[in-house]
């Protein structure tokens, strides 16, 4: 249906999940849903469709970066017309309070990223989440008791900047950025765009003030955590 997706009209449900590792929206699929279906393998970008408590729910990679997230959710939305859309990421941690395993669900997305910056010459957009996703989601996470932060997003088109560690992120840590990511600007931006609700939950892998890094085993209990809270907030449940 297009270069970068085969999926049938009507394949996705209208809300969907959006890894950028392609092998998380599989584990997503094969973990989390009911009745799985493949819809989408172009690139080995996959998605899902499936249902979380007996309502429908799809789950699409994005990859790595806002160019690549662009692509999907451009398509996601005016192709397929998706109308929710939940990033569920990693990111790197950048303020203390911040512990490896906590979420942080990014209020907005600050960015060096020049497909948001460009767009808006010679205004700052400041690209925010979804205020319904984002209270709903904000209230499930305390309910739940999980380890969670609300805050400002850095969506970094860099993952290794040239400055090393902490001091390639200049003044952001001192102005209450929480945590380092790569797509959620880029999402909240286009859903804006298109009158669609986003929201971007991420999971803090590795932190660039202490050096803690989650093991492998601890990440996959933490990203499960956070993957139950997105899909009950994309259902509504
Ligand atoms: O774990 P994902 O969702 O890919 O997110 C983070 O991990 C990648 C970098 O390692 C970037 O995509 C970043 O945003
Ligand atoms: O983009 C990312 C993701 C995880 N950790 C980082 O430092 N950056």
């Amino acid at each position: 249906m297009t270069p970068h997706n085969h999926a049938k009209p009507g394949d996705y449900a209208e809300a969907v999940l959006l890894p950028g590792d392609p092998l998380r929206a599989k584990w997503i699929a094969e973990n989390f849903f009911e009745d799985a279906r493949l819809v989408n393998s172009v690139r080995n970008c996959l998605g899902y469709t499936g249902s979380w408590k007996g309502k429908p729910v799809s789950v699409q990679a994005t990859g790595m970066g806002q160019a690549s997230l662009s692509i999907y959710v451009h398509e996601l939305i005016n192709v397929y017309g998706l109308q929710k859309l939940i990033r569920v990421g990693t990111c790197g941690g950048l303020n203390a309070k911040v512990k490896v395993r906590d979420l942080i669900i990014a209020q907005g997305a600050t960015t060096d990223s020049a497909i948001v910056r460009d767009a808006f010459t010679p205004f700052n957009f400041a690209p925010i989440a979804d205020f319904g996703l984002l209270r709903d989601s904000v209230e499930r996470a305390e309910k739940a008791g999980m380890r969670y932060h609300v805050g400002n997003m850095l969506s970094s088109d860099i993952f290794y900047h040239i400055e090393p560690g902490l001091t390639g992120y200049g003044r952001l840590p001192a102005h209450g950025i929480l945590g380092v990511e790569m797509e959620a600007a880029a999402l909240y931006t286009l859903a804006a765009r298109f009158d669609r609700k986003a929201l971007a939950i991420c999971t803090m892998t590795d932190c660039l003030i202490t050096h803690a890094e989650l093991s492998a085993e601890d990440r996959q209990s933490s990203l499960r955590e956070m993957i139950t809270l997105a899909l009950d907030t994309a259902i509504g449940a």
